[in-house]
């Protein structure tokens, strides 16, 4: 059973470490001074988390909320083995399916199909069931014949269709996402939230960060309040999203953009 489980985990960067002090001045007065620190060695550090403790389990699907800099990417990517804790313990249980920087991994020079096939070797998926989901994955990207060429060919949205269907390929047990609903293509982004939702459901734990109230609502039912890295509340859904209201106003959290119309046929690549 997947499980995740942070004791007093604390990740620091280190943003400076020349001598030139009118620009250590800056930093250090800049408005996220709260969180700068000089260290032992002269060096201007950021914790950008802090003494995080936390436990999640089977299905808990966490949103991880707070203002720009509040160790939201930090806390995903610590989770994914990205960073390593500079204090405290972190034990991650499961397959962990991280979904940003999703085009990472991606070989420009093999054609869609074979970009697919590398994605589910790589998690493990035996080569059949792969090419069972196959026709499911590419009528999903609409990339028609573009899927026998060279990934090298595609534009910046075809890639990024590649990329999600590729990732959501094999179902997660435990599933991360940063602001995935930012996708530029509209008419894409409808088919990559009921695809997310779909995969959502499939896994045991989902964590993602997000500034849309509407997709916290929809897919969580939990959120972590960060701020300057350390932890402000966690707990349900409608409690912490209305402190945090309560602290920022309405502009904490943006609404979604509203969905575009079904085109009347798929668009050709
Ligand atoms: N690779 C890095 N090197 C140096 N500093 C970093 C790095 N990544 C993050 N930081 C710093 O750590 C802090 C937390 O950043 P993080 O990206 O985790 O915040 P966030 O909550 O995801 O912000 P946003 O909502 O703006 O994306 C910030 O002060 C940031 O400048």
């Amino acid at each position: 059973m997947a499980s995740i489980r942070l004791d007093d985990v604390s990740v620091n960067f280190v943003l400076y470490q020349g001598s030139g002090r009118s620009l250590k001045k800056t930093l250090l007065h800049s408005s996220t001074s709260g969180a700068l620190k000089h260290d032992a060695h002269h060096r201007i550090t950021v914790k950008a988390l802090n003494g995080v403790s936390l436990r999640l389990e089977h299905g808990d699907r966490l949103g991880l909320i707070g203002g720009n800099g509040a160790g939201k990417t930090t806390f995903l990517r610590t989770l994914a083995g990205v960073y390593e804790p500079t204090a405290g313990r972190i034990r991650v249980e499961g397959r962990v399916t991280p979904l940003f920087d999703i085009g990472l991994g991606l070989d420009p020079d093999a054609t869609g199909y074979d970009n697919i096939r590398m994605r589910a070797a790589y998690f493990g998926i035996d080569s059949d069931e792969i090419e069972r989901k196959m026709e499911d994955i590419a009528a999903f990207t609409e990339l028609g014949d573009y899927l026998s060429l060279p990934v090298r060919t595609y534009s910046a949205g075809m890639t990024l269709r590649l990329a999600f269907a590729a990732a959501t390929a094999v179902d997660p047990e435990i599933l991360l996402m940063d602001e995935w609903i930012a996708v530029s293509d509209v008419q894409f982004l409808e088919k990559a939230q009921r695809r997310a939702e779909g995969f959502v459901n499939r896994s045991s734990i989902m964590v993602v960060a997000s500034h849309m109230e509407e997709v916290l609502r929809r897919l969580c039912n939990k959120i972590l309040w960060l701020d300057h890295g350390t932890i402000v509340r966690m707990g349900p859904v409608d409690e912490v999203l209305a402190a945090y209201r309560a602290t920022l106003g309405d502009v904490a959290l943006k609404t979604a953009p509203a969905p575009a119309p079904e085109p009347a046929a798929a668009p050709q690549p």
